[in-house]
């Protein structure tokens, strides 16, 4: 996945990319003896649970990609949304905890970071007014900086092919309707939750809007070279 940012990248696509770590955060709380817990897929953030999403998410994931991407020739600038104040954010609700749901999106250090030719990796976490650090799912990060840079496109990427029926078939496009009623029958359900919101908000202000198989070897040289998609395309 490194590999091909760093070629688009090369080829003069500006890229940034937005990671998450849910399953690292997991093994982590579980090594300290703190429960997990997540409300439609959400981690429920206690002041604990915040200090483990920072470690994971900043100490390990963040400069860990930071590295890989300099090892492929890359040329990477590690952040997170705390930077400069980038997203600005507020509790999104009492029960959740540490959890932020974003304001707003300042997006000038980012392209300035673009500009001067850097790929920014972002770990999703937030400030609110009075400068506590707020835990926000990724793909709720994603959606809102891809807005914020009204980006061209923006791409998630998950360990499915895409939205699935039950009976395991892909789902090639979704408008908002369709998700909607998908979401009540409960076909889309846990951690797909937030992913096809973000994807719904984003589709507001970024034309073309995609989750893709993060398995697939080049999905995302497929993706910015082929004109259909190989997962679930958003639709206005
Ligand atoms: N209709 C659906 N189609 C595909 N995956 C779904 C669907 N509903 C729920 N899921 C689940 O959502 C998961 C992706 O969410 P998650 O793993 O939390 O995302 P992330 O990629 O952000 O880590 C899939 O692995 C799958 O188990
Ligand atoms: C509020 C919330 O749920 N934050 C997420 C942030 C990381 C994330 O989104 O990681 P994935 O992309 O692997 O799910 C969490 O604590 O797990």
């Amino acid at each position: 996945m490194l590999q091909d940012i760093v070629w688009l990248h090369a080829c003069g696509i500006k890229v940034v990319l937005v990671h998450g770590g849910g399953p690292s955060i997991n093994e982590w709380l579980t090594k300290f003896n703190i429960p997990v817990h997540f409300e439609q897929g959400l981690r429920v953030t206690d002041a604990q649970t915040l200090n483990v999403v920072r470690m994971v998410l900043c100490g390990q994931i963040n400069q860990e990609l930071v590295a890989m991407t300099e090892q492929l020739g890359g040329r990477a600038v590690g952040l997170s949304g705390m930077d400069d104040h980038m997203i600005h954010a507020h509790i999104a609700d009492e029960r959740l905890g540490f959890v932020g749901a974003v304001d707003t999106v300042d997006a000038s250090l980012l392209e300035r970071i673009c500009d001067d030719g850097y790929i920014p990796i972002i770990a999703p976490l937030g400030l609110d007014e009075n400068g506590q650090c707020l835990n926000i799912n990724a793909d709720v990060a994603a959606s809102h900086i891809a807005g914020a840079l009204r980006a061209d496109r923006l791409i998630f990427l998950s360990n499915v092919r895409g939205i699935c029926q039950p009976d395991g078939s892909l789902i090639p496009e979704l408008n908002e309707q369709l998700a909607h009623e998908l979401i009540e029958h409960g076909v889309i359900s846990g951690g797909m939750l937030p992913k096809v919101n973000a994807c719904l908000e984003a589709l507001q202000d970024v034309p073309c809007v995609h989750i893709v198989d993060g398995r697939m070897a080049h999905v995302l040289l497929y993706e910015m070279l082929e004109s259909q998609t190989v997962g679930t395309q958003f639709i206005r």
